[in-house]
């Protein structure tokens, strides 16, 4: 193997770190920055994810507001709870944890919460503001992403990114995102007609199809940054009955190619997270008139 290995875990470690100075700054101004987590159902991922949500905002001195709802909450009383936090001054960041149950509506979920609370950076008015150089939220993951490449390349003006995968969650804000650090970006899905070769000529390659191991060595550019987002749970080859994590890559074969790569897990994944304290913390800043923090926004 010759490419560097990101370690995405020991990033948020210290971008959660970050954002614990910032917390004590704004509370010595009176002020304890607040997250609202909605989940509706009972998914047994969104579970975990939540639950983590919920202690790292503890950790880092936020108030947490955990609100799960029974699967078959209708509409209109999600839509209340929302607006309800979104009147809430306590609460600076809501975010509605997905998927939601087949008979609620992604979009117009989050087209309830207030854009200025919106820390999944995925309301219209947000995906705009980021689309037209404003100061978005933007989208956890995505900002993630960002983070580590800014971090393992610096100045990324003129390279070729490619990022496989087209969701408004992801695939969208991060071409966004390449775009403004100045890449020749493609978005690439799966109607690309010779996704290998599309690939091929990435310096940046961004994986997020959910197809577990799909890009493989033969399809990275010698020297490319690999950032894998995919997280799909399969069976463990070596330990019967127990599952294991699998990114959209091919991890041996890729990293045997690429200059650096994410693993999964440990890559991308805690990023999210962290990114999302950072989008409270920056909502709330902005809420109050505060000082936003430097080096936890796009
Ligand atoms: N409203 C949202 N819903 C969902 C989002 C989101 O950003 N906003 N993203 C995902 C789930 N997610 C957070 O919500 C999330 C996914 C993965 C991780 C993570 O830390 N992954 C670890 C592995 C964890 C494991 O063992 O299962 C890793 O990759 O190392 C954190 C958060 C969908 N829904």
């Amino acid at each position: 193997m010759t490419a560097t290995i990101i370690d995405g875990k020991a990033f948020a470690a210290g971008v959660r770190g970050q954002v614990t100075t910032e917390v004590e700054r704004v509370k010595a101004a009176g002020i304890t920055p607040g997250l609202a987590v909605v989940l509706v159902g009972e998914d047994p991922a969104s579970e975990v994810y939540v639950g983590h949500k919920h202690r790292a905002t503890i950790e880092v001195g936020m108030t947490s507001f955990e609100h799960r709802l029974p699967a078959d909450t209708s509409e209109g009383d999600l839509f209340a709870l929302i607006d309800r936090l979104n009147a809430d001054p306590a609460v600076h960041g809501i975010l509605c944890q997905f998927p939601v149950p087949a008979h609620l509506d992604e979009r117009r979920t989050v087209a309830r919460i207030d854009p200025a609370k919106d820390v999944d950076g995925l309301s219209v008015t947000n995906a705009g503001l980021l689309a037209t150089g404003g100061d978005a939220l933007v989208s956890c993951t995505p900002l993630g992403c960002l983070m580590l490449l800014r971090d393992q390349l610096g100045d990324m003006t003129g390279l070729d990114a490619v990022v496989i995968g087209r969701s408004n969650l992801f695939g969208k804000p991060m071409a966004q995102l390449l775009l403004r650090e100045n890449c020749t970006v493609t978005i690439a899905h799966s109607r690309t007609q010779d996704l290998a070769e599309v690939c091929r000529r990435a310096d940046i390659l961004v994986a997020a199809v959910g197809r577990a191991q799909m890009v493989r060595g033969d399809w990275v550019k010698p020297g490319a940054t690999v950032i894998d987002v995919g997280i799909t749970r399969g069976p463990h080859p070596d330990k019967p009955g127990k599952s294991r994590l699998l990114g959209d890559c091919d991890f041996d074969s890729c990293a045997e190619v690429a200059g650096a790569i994410t693993p999964v897990p440990g890559g991308v994944g805690p990023m999210t997270i962290a990114c999302l304290l950072a989008n409270t913390l920056t909502a709330c800043c902005r809420a109050h008139g505060l000082e936003e923090p430097q080096g936890l926004t796009a």
